[in-house]
């Protein structure tokens, strides 16, 4: 005989229980010794007022980074002559919302104003500029950042540097160059290399590790390395894999940080999809989680309306865990649950486009892994691996992976 409980013939009416969390993602990660949970935002959206809301909100997000308007085509459009307006809406809200500042970004090879990139340089005259645009950017911003995105994906995929205009240009010491540049406009500032596809082991990372080790060997200060985590669904690093990279950067006596998190699908998005979303959004917090000197994750925008994916990768989007109408997706729960947060079901009701009420009753298990064997796949919204939640239910029965973060036993 199949219970079910009130919750349950919600669901089976296509009815999912908005969820009352006993913490927020940032509450957790600061429960946990991490500094923040935060999100990235983008000037444009800050007229939302509904988003600006939630962006506000410090029991999910205890920092923010401007996606944009620090950059330099935003703040230096023509030689020496320097607008901060932008920078200074999101300084200002975050100050206002107590919520910590990441700073983002100083030397890229991308979003430069056209008088750089047409420019015509020697080494001594671009080094000029690059210091005095990274003078120019850490002064006005001193004491607002905790930290400071000095250069930004400076590698290619084997690891060998990419042969931007500072490359080509200046060679390896425009890193060293400019790290100390930052250091000498605000000394409190954390400055770090930031990076995509550094996650994981291998060249690249190990390209990452070179620069940590070259910065060092200029005896400049550099304090971390960002792990952009633009990652895709179902292709997500594992856990212990993206850990142990963490741990070969924090060897070299530089911290980590989780720095622009999305996981991206292709469209349209499926209850699979989702599901799979978040095992891997809590999979790569749950590796943060696990590393001491990872200091905090930032998602890159919290909601599917404004995210960057579907205008930069054709075809794909919903990487956000809210969707576009600022609905939880299951990806919450996912980083919820990694980061040790609870999570109530609550009689309110949010209707969900597709649900599965098909339930079977199978062997149960009591581990404390993520392996939690039993019942019900409803809504495909199962944990998967690295799931850390709890694996049973209140009833005599055993629910399977996600149900127990809504108190559904089958
Ligand atoms: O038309 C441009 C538009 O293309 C631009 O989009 C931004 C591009 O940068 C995005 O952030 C980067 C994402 O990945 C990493 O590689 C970088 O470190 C990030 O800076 C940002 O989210 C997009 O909005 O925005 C300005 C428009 O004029």
């Amino acid at each position: 005989m199949v219970h079910l409980s009130a919750s349950s013939l919600l669901l089976a009416a296509g009815i999912l229980p908005t969820l009352a969390y006993g913490a927020g993602l940032n509450t957790a990660a600061v429960a946990l010794g991490k500094l923040y949970f935060g999100s990235a935002t983008d000037n444009p959206e800050l007229t939302d007022t509904a988003y600006v809301s939630q962006l506000s909100n410090t029991q999910d997000f205890g920092q923010i980074t401007p996606g944009n308007s620090q950059k330099w085509d935003a703040t230096e459009p023509s030689q020496n002559t320097f607008t901060f307006t932008n920078g200074d809406t999101v300084a200002k809200l975050a100050q206002a919302n107590g919520q910590k500042l990441r700073c983002h970004n100083l030397v890229w090879h991308n979003q430069l104003p056209s008088w750089v990139t047409s420019g015509s340089w020697t080494n001594a005259t671009l080094i000029a500029a690059l210091k005095n645009h990274i003078t120019n950017v850490v002064t006005h911003y001193k004491g607002q950042c905790y930290a400071w995105d000095v250069v930004n994906e400076a590698l290619n995929e084997d690891g060998t540097y990419r042969t931007s205009l500072w490359y080509n240009t200046i060679g390896e010491a425009y890193l060293p160059i400019a790290f100390a540049a930052a250091a000498a406009a605000d000394p409190s500032v954390k400055l770090y290399y930031n990076d995509y596809n550094i996650e994981y082991s291998g060249a690249k990372a190990t390209g990452a590790l070179k620069i940590v080790k070259l910065v060092q060997s200029y005896g400049v200060k550099i304090d971390g390395v960002g792990l952009q985590a633009h990652f895709i669904v179902g292709s997500t690093p594992s856990r212990s894999n993206q850990a142990s990279t963490m741990a070969a950067y924090t060897a070299l006596g530089v911290e980590v940080a989780i720095t622009e998190l999305d996981i991206r699908m292709t469209l349209p998005s499926t209850a699979a999809l989702l599901a799979q979303q978040s095992t891997d959004y809590a999979t790569t917090v749950g590796a943060c989680v696990d590393t001491k000197g990872c200091v905090g994750v930032t998602i890159w925008d919290w909601t599917d309306k404004y995210s960057w994916v579907p205008g930069t990768f054709s075809g794909q989007g919903a990487a956000c865990p809210w969707d576009s109408n600022f609905v939880k997706k299951p990806a919450y729960t996912g980083i919820l649950s990694a980061l040790g947060g609870s999570a109530t079901s609550t009689a309110t009701t949010t209707l969900v486009t597709s649900v599965s009420t098909t339930s079977t009753t199978t062997s149960t298990s009591t581990t404390s892994t993520s392996t939690s064997t039993g019942v019900a796949q409803h809504w495909g919204q199962c944990g998967g691996s690295g799931w850390t939640g709890p694996t049973t239910c209140a009833s005599p029965y055993t629910c399977t992976y996600s149900n127990a973060w809504y108190s559904q036993c089958l």
